[in-house]
């Protein structure tokens, strides 16, 4: 017996994304700013997760760094058990990481303003090496999914800021990534509308096995969760509101 069984821990078994002791300073001197204290969360796969904090807490440095895009000044970040980045220091290719694991909204759509609404979305799984014939077939799905599709054809500035944002979260969702990073995603959307994405991410997040984070100030939505943090002065604390047990 070589005792090498189905019983083997899985891969899949390490949190999807385990942030440690995040620090950010912009600046120095008289100007500096520390916007990340001492942050840490960690998010399993499959796990849907509520940021609040009011402006300026820190919660788009937090985002950010997390998506490899602005790293942290200390502290390290490992995705899927591969860490990434140790304070500025990149441990892996970020573009290629990026871009294979991680999909993110921002506050604003930032679509590519030349490409109509579908190839804003194709061009995330063309860039990842999808045939234009399936990727243009996974997009169309996901616009029709977030009730876009008919506006598939049409350039980002045809578009209401709502529509907008909603292709701009099919595009997040288009190379099935591991984390999902969204930075107030329902912004530009009415409650419903709102409520639809979140109900979304959640439902990416469960069925897909996607970790996915959400910085939202929309506490209406906030049922949707599995846990809820809150951002203060840089500093990251579970939510003591149990979402689930809320009665009333
Ligand atoms: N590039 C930068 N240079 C200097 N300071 C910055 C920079 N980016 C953010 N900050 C500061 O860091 C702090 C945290 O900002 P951050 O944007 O992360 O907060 P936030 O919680 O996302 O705010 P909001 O809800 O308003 O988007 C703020 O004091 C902000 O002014």
């Amino acid at each position: 017996m070589n005792g090498l069984s189905s019983s083997e821990p899985a891969a899949s078994v390490q949190p999807a994304i385990v942030a440690s002791v995040l620090t950010k300073r912009y600046g120095s001197g008289n100007t500096e700013v520390v916007a990340m204290r001492e942050a840490s969360m960690t998010v399993q796969a499959g796990e849907v997760v509520a940021l609040l904090g009011p402006s300026g807490s820190g919660k788009s440095t937090f985002l950010t760094a997390i998506g490899l895009i602005n790293p942290p000044t200390s502290g390290t970040i490992a995705i899927r058990g591969t860490v990434v980045l140790e304070g500025e220091l990149s441990r892996v290719n970020l573009r290629a990481f990026r871009r294979e694991h991680i999909g993110y909204v921002f506050q604003k759509s930032n679509l590519i303003p030349f490409l109509s609404a579908i190839e804003n979305v194709q061009i995330a799984m063309l860039l990842n090496g999808e045939s234009k014939r399936a990727s243009r077939k996974r997009a169309f799905e996901l616009m029709d999914y977030l009730g876009v599709a008919d506006r598939a054809d049409n350039l980002p500035s045809m578009l209401s800021g709502g529509q907008q944002q909603r292709v701009a979260v099919a595009r997040s969702l288009a190379n099935r990534p591991s984390v999902i990073l969204a930075d107030e995603p329902t912004a530009a959307l009415d409650g419903h509308r709102g409520r639809q994405v979140m109900e979304l991410f959640a439902k990416v997040a469960h069925e897909q096995g996607s970790a996915v984070i959400v910085v939202t100030h929309d506490h209406r939505s906030l049922d949707v969760f599995d846990t809820t943090y809150e951002m203060e002065d840089g500093v990251i604390a579970k939510s003591h509101h149990s979402l689930s047990g809320i009665s009333s």
